[in-house]
């Protein structure tokens, strides 16, 4: 990625901190178009207004040279909404490092690349620090000897925790190329860095639930803990950069090895064959238990307020409500915006779940009112098969972050567990659609044939991952009150879940829309039966769910 001519300022890389004027600079030139090109940032769909530099920290990444790199904070502001704080951690590389052979240009892969500079008379290329092995292992040297630096605004404090073990300074570390909503790093294969890059005024709440799972619910099935990195300042409240966690050797995750599953499945589906291997259910089994186990450790009568079980609140159903509501406008505007670019499919189901905007309300409505016994924790708040890393025999649960889009205050709110076995049973319905509906395979086959088939595997993995979820509770349970309320709040979940994946999907990956939005017209044909068998509950004038449509 370069631009020519070259971005160019009289000052050195070494004294930037100091001129803001390169800064403003760069906010004007090179910094928009790069973060545009990158997944973590997530206001790609939206109306960008502005981009400026808001702290500017530097760290020092080769004694010997006197080398820093800058940990940057920038303020990305939108037409509509509030502003986002993104780190982006910014190094130089010039262009005479290539020619004495140390660390250079050709290092850097295109995706690090931001640009062409001329610094103090100096060629070389702007790049993010991560893809710098220097800075890479400033950090980590940062945190294994616990340091504390002073910054022009407050101090960033190291903290080693007790998974890192002493001796590991200074390891190799490479840059691990998952494409997601941070970044990661690796340091000797293992332990595992994540730097944060959407940022809040806040403790993030991994940091909290690892600690929490680890330290009181005794819960082993998570990467012990390596430490953190904070930003600290004054009378404002902390600002968490990173993490560092053990490395859990895994071949992959649970939805690349449920994909791995699927191929098999998905090549006796053209001869009208449904096999699906034992190893696929025992996996299932395997991983509803898991997840009971963690819900089971996250239930403490006993804890601080920050994790005490809580009750279904009016407080609560409000937030939820309102959630609802503004997810739903928001998705409605977006898919509207959108609409010539989804394929015909998408365009399909996006009528349908437009037609269905005032059943879905009265439904989110009933959540207000509805007499609910069940209790809530903290929970995962983002949980998918993605986020479960499979080793030989087991699954390690990963990335406690909660909801990317969500703020960080919403993220500690307490919920049902039910919503992260919502987000579970998405995922198993995302990882079935997108192999049948994606691969070349069954290209040719009919689609409503695609369609039972799909649906058949996905009812019967979902049963299976959710009888062994309960089988862990025991019966009955504080948790969840009666089979009522289960299918209540599970439908409540699964419905917002799917919504919110619609927006994900949108500005990330737009060929994907339509998983979301199948996803939600399933549970509003489950809402539909219960409007049905219950005259009361939903008003009789709102309309049918329009599913002619589809033809
Ligand atoms: N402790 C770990 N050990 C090994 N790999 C990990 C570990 N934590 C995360 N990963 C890998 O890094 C990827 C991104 O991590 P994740 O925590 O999901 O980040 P994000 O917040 O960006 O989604 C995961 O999908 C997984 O492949
Ligand atoms: O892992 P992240 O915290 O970055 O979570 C975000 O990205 C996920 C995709 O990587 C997204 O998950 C959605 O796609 C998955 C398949 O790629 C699927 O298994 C999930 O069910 C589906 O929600 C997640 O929603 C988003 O927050």
């Amino acid at each position: 990625m370069t631009t020519s001519p070259p971005f160019a300022s009289p000052v050195a890389w070494s004294d930037a901190g100091q001129h803001t004027d390169i800064w403003s600079d760069l906010c004007q030139t090179l910094l928009p178009p790069y973060i545009n090109t990158c997944r973590w940032f997530a206001g790609k769909a939206r109306q960008q207004t502005g981009l400026q530099m808001r702290a500017v920290m530097p760290l020092l990444i080769d004694a010997e040279s006197g080398k820093v790199a800058y940990l940057t904070i920038l303020t990305v502001s939108y037409a509509d909404g509030n502003p986002e704080s993104y780190l982006l951690p910014l190094s130089f590389v010039s262009d005479r490092a290539t020619k004495e052979r140390t660390f250079g240009v050709a290092d850097v892969p295109d995706k690090g690349r931001i640009g062409e500079v001329q610094l103090a008379g100096k060629a070389g290329l702007l790049i993010d620090a991560i893809y710098d092995e220097r800075f890479r292992n400033a950090l980590f040297n940062a945190i294994y000897d616990n340091q504390t630096m002073a910054m022009p605004e407050g101090q960033i404090r190291f903290q080693r925790g007790q998974g890192l073990d002493e001796g590991d300074r200074s390891l190799p570390s490479r840059v691990l190329p998952v494409d997601s909503s941070n970044s990661a790093m690796t340091f000797g294969d293992k332990y595992f860095m994540k730097l944060y890059r959407k940022l809040f005024r806040e403790t993030n709440p991994e940091v909290d639930m690892v600690a929490f799972l680890t330290d009181v619910g005794q819960f082993t099935h998570i990467p012990a803990f390596g430490g953190s990195f904070v930003w600290e300042r004054d009378g404002i409240a902390d600002v968490t950069l990173g993490m560092v966690q053990r490395m859990v050797p895994n071949d992959k995750d649970s939805w690349g090895q449920t994909g791995d599953y699927l191929n098999d499945f998905l090549y006796a589906v053209p001869q009208r064959l449904f096999t699906i291997r034992e190893d696929v259910f025992e996996k299932a089994e395997l991983l509803g238990r898991r997840t009971g186990e963690m819900h089971n450790a996250l239930y403490n009568p006993t804890a601080s307020a920050d994790f005490a079980p809580e009750p279904f609140t009016d407080e609560y159903r409000t937030f939820i409500i309102n959630r609802f509501e503004s997810l739903l406008e928001q998705r409605y505007t977006l898919l509207i915006d959108r609409y010539t670019e989804l394929d015909p499919l998408a365009q399909r189901l996006a009528w349908v779940f437009m037609e269905a905007r005032e059943m879905i309300e009265a439904f989110i409505n009933d959540f207000r009112t509805r007499p609910l016994g069940s209790l809530r924790t903290r929970i995962h708040g983002d949980y998918h098969l993605g986020q479960v890393l499979a080793t030989d025999t087991d699954f390690v649960i990963i990335d406690f972050e909660g909801e990317p889009e969500s703020s960080i205050t919403d993220r500690k709110i307490k919920h049902s567990p039910l919503k992260d076995v919502a987000g579970m049973i998405r995922s198993y319905h995302y990882a079935v659609s997108a192999k049948l509906f994606n691969s070349a395979e069954t290209e040719d086959l009919d689609p409503a044939y695609l369609q039972r088939v799909s649906d058949r595997w996905f009812h019967l993995i979902r049963d299976t991952y959710l009888d062994a979820y309960f089988d862990t509770f025991g019966s009955p349970h504080p948790l969840f009150r009666n089979n009522n309320e289960i299918n209540f709040l599970l439908l409540i979940y699964l419905l917002e879940k799917a919504v919110y994946e619609l927006g994900y999907e949108i500005s990330y990956r737009p060929s994907w829309v339509k998983i979301p939005l199948k996803g939600i017209i399933d549970v509003v044909t489950e809402i539909e039966k219960i409007r049905l068998s219950d005259g009361v509950t939903l008003s009789p004038d709102i309309p049918m769910l329009q599913k002619g449509l589809l033809r």
